[in-house]
């Protein structure tokens, strides 16, 4: 890795090097692999990767693949590094321009979820609100949305895709599923939905409007086609069992290859689709949540269920149970207390 001294300093790779220079303004640094490939580092926890101009694109695409909006979120970080470690190694080629992000480099130093606001909240232009003026996050939140925007203008001619990874704070009885943010009029492209069940992830969940989360961001405004992606349960740095996140590190790593999807791929059938029907949010001092601390994602809920109320309002579950995902209560007034989400009866159209 001595070559990349340039980019990572004194660090011995680029997590070592973002966690060791966490809060610093650093210059862009710039180096080559061997074959040919640039790397660019704009910021701390930023890497831009482009191929050398001889190497094909099979798959016409670029990347952006996301860590670390939310710093407590180790295990997708340590599989990134990993990534960037066997390509610095030279252990396989890169072919497509690739977006690298670890999103919150001081809240992955504290061990937190965030410093001061949740950055996942903060996408969308949500960074230049009042509320926010002035925090590191919503200043990273605005500098990410830049990146983002020159990566995706460099390269308008490739199909764009990002994926966000998260790991979910409660159990889940769904271990890994993803969410696909609402855009008007748009379907899953099947072989969005492949790539999710190669990188094992069985549990696809429809949002119902448009958020202020990083993926949001990137498929609205980008016009990617983005997921945010939940892989397994939060758990500190060198606690994770890698081998559980060895499908999405294996795809993405097919993908960066330019390798075609596996021949035989698994039937969607295996792909289970849930759609948001409602938004819980922290309504203000008279909010009750009557869903415990501690229960799983996708715990389902019997018609007629009050999950929550507020003096004014009593949400119960309509017709058909509901389940819930990202159940927490401590969050801001205003903000998601979590969603709840049914089964989809007809596959893959809206
Ligand atoms: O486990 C939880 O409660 C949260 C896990 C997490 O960070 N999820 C993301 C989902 C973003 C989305 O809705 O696309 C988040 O809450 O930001
Ligand atoms: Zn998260």
């Amino acid at each position: 890795m001595s070559g990349f001294r340039i980019l990572f300093d004194a660090s011995s790779d680029w997590l070592a090097h973002s966690l060791a220079n966490a809060s610093s303004e650093l210059t862009p640094a710039l180096a080559r692999l061997p074959d040919g490939t640039d790397i660019v580092r704009p910021n701390v926890g930023v890497l831009e990767l482009t191929p050398a101009a001889t190497h094909s694109n099979p798959n016409h695409e670029a990347l952006i693949v996301s860590a670390g909006v939310h710093g407590n979120e180790t295990a997708p970080i340590e599989v990134l590094n990993q990534l960037v470690n066997e390509l610095l190694a030279g252990e396989w080629t890169l072919t497509c321009p690739l977006l690298l992000i670890l999103g919150n480099p001081p809240a992955m130093v504290a061990g937190e979820r965030f410093i001061d606001v949740n950055m996942n909240r903060l996408f969308a232009g949500a960074h230049g609100r009042d509320e926010y003026r002035g925090l590191p996050e919503a200043g990273r939140a605005s500098e990410l949305e830049q990146l983002c925007r020159e990566f995706a203008r460099k390269h308008s001619g490739l199909a764009l895709s990002h994926y966000d990874l998260h790991t979910a704070i409660r159990p889940s009885l769904r271990e890994k599923f993803a969410l696909y943010p609402f855009v008007e009029g748009r379907e899953v492209p099947v072989e969005q939905c492949r790539f999710l069940l190669e990188a094992e992830v069985e549990t696809l969940l429809l949002q119902h409007k448009a958020g202020t989360t990083f993926s949001s961001f990137t498929s609205s405004e980008l016009g990617a086609e983005s997921f945010t992606v939940e892989l397994g349960k939060v758990r500190p740095f060198g606690q994770n069992d890698l081998g559980r996140f060895a499908g999405i590190r294996d795809a993405l790593r097919r993908r960066f290859r330019g390798e075609p999807a596996p021949a035989e791929s698994r039937d969607l059938g295996h792909l289970t689709i849930f759609e948001v029907v409602h938004e819980i949010l922290n309504t203000g001092e008279n909010f009750q949540f009557h869903v415990p601390d501690d229960v799983a994602n996708f715990t389902e809920y019997e018609p007629g269920t009050v999950i929550w109320e507020d003096g004014e309002t009593c949400y119960r579950v309509g017709t058909v149970p509901e389940a819930i995902v990202f159940p927490n209560r401590e969050v801001p007034v205003g903000q998601r207390v979590g969603l709840m989400i049914r089964a989809r009866a007809s596959g893959l159209e809206r």
